[in-house]
C-alpha cells in the first residue's frame, strides 16, 4: 500500500430526521488523523445514523460534512468510499466462497477510486497490509474458513485498500472473543498511529477506556458532552443514560428447588455431517441461574438450539419437568413454557417488517388473551405493547413501527419484553444483552434474576465473562462442543479463562 495521507474529518450541525422523529439533532463531532474517537450513547441515540450519513447512506436534511476543511456530497457510499471513508460493519458484507484476495478485489469494483485491482496485486496489497499491521492474513484462504475476528481484519484491508483514512468501527466487538477482541484493538492502535481518524462505536466502556483518544457522548440525538478516557465506567455511564447506573447484578443466594431441565448425553450433527456438540449432560433446577461460558463457537449456539427443538440432528435426551421435550416441534416447546433469546435476533427473534406489537405477540398469536373466540384483541394488545414498550423502555416512535426501523439494542429489547412476558417453566437467554446499553443491561439483568427468583430455572448463555460471572450460580464450561466442567457461580475468572481454553484445572470434576 502507498503511505497513506491523513484526513481530518468534520461533521457540522448533521441533522436527520425520520417522519417527525429527529434522529440527529445538530450533531458536530471532529475527527482529527490519528485519533480514536469513541462515540458513546444509549440505544437509539442516533449513533448508527449519523455513521449511515456519514457514509453516504443516508441524506442529511441539515448540516455539512468536510474533509480537511472541504465541504463534501455524498450521494452514496461510492462517493463516500472514494473520499476515503470506511466502514468495518457489525455485519461482515464478505463472499464467504470467495478468498480474502477475491474480496478484497471485489471491494474495487463498486469504486473507480484507485482504477481496478487485478487478483495478483490484490494478494499482494493483502500480503504487504497484513504484515504492516500484524493482521496475520493468508490472501488465498477462503473467507468462510475464517474465524469472526480475522474475517473483519478483510474487512478492514478491504477499507484501507481503497485508500481509506477515516475508518469507522460500528460495534466491531459484539461478535469478537477476548482474545480478537483485544487484537482488534491493538489494530485500531496501529492504525491510528499511522494517521488513520478512527470513529468507534460499543457499548462497552472499558474498551473505551482502552484505546479512546476522545469521547463524544450523544443522547437524543444530540451531542451531551465529551468525556475523557480516564473517566470512570460509573461516570461514563452516567453521562450516556443521563443518571447513575449499577454497574454490578444484587443478587441473592440462589434457593434451588426441584430438578427441572435435565439434559442427558445431548449431542448435536451440524449439516456438514460433524459432531458440534458432543454428549453433553447437565441439570438445572428451578430457582437457579446456570451460564454456559465459552468462546463463541463451541457449540453453545447449536445446544440452545436442541434445547429448542430447532436443530434436526440431535441424539440424547432433553426434558422438563419430567416431559421429555426431545422430539417435539418448536411451536409445542415454546407452549410448554420455554422463553428462548435466539443469539441472532434479526434471523431468529423477529419479524422485521412487522410492527413492534405484533413482534411482542409473536408465537401467541392463536391464544388467549391475544386471541379470544377467533378475534384477535386489537384493545388487549395495544395497551399490552405500550406497557411493555415502557417497561422495557423501547425506544420507538410508536407500537406500530415496523421493528426492522428500530436500532440494534432497542430490536433486542423486544425480544426480552416478549419472553420474558409469558407463563414461563424455563427460560433460554443467549447473548441476553448483546448490543443494549449500559442502563439496559441493568434492567435485563435484574429481570433475569427476578425471574429465577420466581423459580423458573434459567440458562443463560454469554461470551462475556462479566456477565456470565454476575450472573450465574453455577457455570459449565464448553469447549469443542464438549462441557469442560460445571462449577460454582464464584469460581476465579482465571480458572475460567483455563476452561475455556479445555483445561480442566485440578479440582473440577468431569461433566
Ligand atoms: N430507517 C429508519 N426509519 C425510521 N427510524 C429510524 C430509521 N433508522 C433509525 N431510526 C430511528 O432513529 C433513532 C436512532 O437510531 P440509531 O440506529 O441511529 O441508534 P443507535 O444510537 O445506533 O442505537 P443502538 O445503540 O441501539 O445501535 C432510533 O429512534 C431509530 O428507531
Amino acid at each position: 500500500m502507498e503511505e497513506s495521507e491523513t484526513m481530518k474529518l468534520e461533521l457540522r450541525g448533521i441533522t436527520k430526521r425520520f417522519g417527525t422523529l429527529v434522529a440527529n439533532d445538530h450533531i458536530d463531532l471532529t475527527v482529527e488523523p490519528g485519533e480514536i474517537h469513541a462515540l458513546l450513547g444509549e440505544n437509539g441515540a442516533g449513533k448508527s445514523t449519523l455513521m449511515n450519513v456519514l457514509y453516504g447512506l443516508y441524506q442529511a436534511d441539515e448540516g455539512e460534512i468536510l474533509l480537511d476543511d472541504v465541504v463534501q456530497h455524498f450521494a452514496g457510499p461510492g462517493d463516500a468510499m472514494n473520499a476515503g471513508i470506511g466502514m468495518v460493519h457489525q455485519h461482515f458484507m464478505l463472499i464467504p466462497v470467495f478468498t480474502v484476495a477475491e474480496n478484497v478485489m471485489l471491494g474495487h469494483e463498486e469504486t473507480t477510486f484507485g482504477g481496478r485491482l487485478d487478483l495478483q496485486s490484490a494478494r499482494r496489497h493483502v500480503r504487504e497490509t497484513s504484515e504492516r499491521f500484524g493482521f496475520d492474513l493468508d490472501p488465498d484462504a477462503l473467507v468462510e474458513d475464517l474465524p469472526v475476528g480475522v474475517q473483519q481484519r478483510v474487512e478492514i484491508i478491504k477499507a484501507l485498500s481503497r485508500q481509506a483514512k477515516v475508518l469507522v468501527f460500528d460495534e466491531p466487538t459484539a461478535v469478537l472473543t477476548p482474545q480478537e477482541t483485544d487484537e482488534l484493538m491493538q489494530i485500531m492502535r496501529q492504525l491510528r498511529d499511522a494517521g488513520t481518524a478512527i470513529v468507534f462505536i460499543t457499548h462497552k466502556l472499558r474498551e473505551v477506556r482502552e484505546v479512546a483518544d476522545r469521547i463524544t457522548v450523544i443522547r437524543l440525538g444530540r451531542v451531551v458532552g465529551e468525556a475523557s478516557p480516564t473517566a470512570s465506567n460509573a461516570d461514563l455511564a452516567n453521562l450516556m443514560v443521563g443518571r447513575a447506573v449499577e454497574l454490578t447484578v444484587h443478587k441473592d443466594p440462589a434457593r434451588p428447588g426441584d430438578r427441572a431441565l435435565v439434559v442427558e448425553n445431548l449431542s448435536v450433527i451440524d449439516p456438514h455431517g460433524q459432531i458440534v456438540v458432543n454428549e453433553v449432560s447437565f441439570e438445572v433446577r428451578r430457582g437457579e441461574i446456570l451460564a454456559i461460558a465459552g468462546v463463541q463457537g463451541n457449540g453453545q449456539t447449536e445446544l440452545t438450539e436442541a434445547l429448542l427443538g430447532l436443530q434436526p440432528r440431535v441424539t440424547g435426551t432433553v426434558s422438563l419437568d419430567g416431559v421429555a421435550l426431545t422430539g417435539m416441534s418448536v411451536r409445542r416447546i415454546l407452549n410448554a413454557g420455554v422463553g428462548f433469546v435466539p443469539e441472532d435476533r434479526q434471523e431468529d427473534g423477529l419479524v422485521s417488517e412487522f410492527t413492534i406489537a405484533e413482534n411482542l405477540m409473536l408465537d401467541r398469536s392463536d391464544s388467549p388473551p391475544f386471541v379470544k373466540g377467533g378475534n384477535l384483541q386489537l384493545g388487549y394488545l395495544a395497551e399490552f405493547a405500550r406497557d411493555k414498550v415502557k417497561e422495557f423502555d423501547v425506544r420507538a416512535q410508536g407500537i406500530t413501527t415496523a421493528v426492522g426501523r428500530l436500532s440494534g439494542g432497542n430490536q433486542q429489547k423486544v425480544v426480552l419484553a416478549r419472553e420474558l412476558s409469558r407463563e414461563l417453566r424455563l427460560f433460554v437467554a443467549a447473548q441476553p444483552t448483546r448490543g443494549i446499553d449500559v442502563g439496559s443491561i441493568e434492567f435485563v439483568h435484574k429481570r433475569i434474576v427476578e425471574t429465577r427468583d420466581s423459580g423458573v430455572p434459567v440458562v443463560v448463555v454469554s461470551t462475556e465473562l462479566d456477565e456470565v460471572v454476575a450472573l450465574a450460580d453455577r457455570i459449565a464450561v464448553m469447549y469443542r462442543g464438549g462441557i469442560v466442567g460445571i462449577v460454582p457461580g464464584d469460581t476465579p475468572r482465571e480458572v475460567l479463562g483455563l476452561m475455556m481454553a479445555g483445561e480442566r484445572p485440578e479440582g473440577v470434576a468431569a461433566a
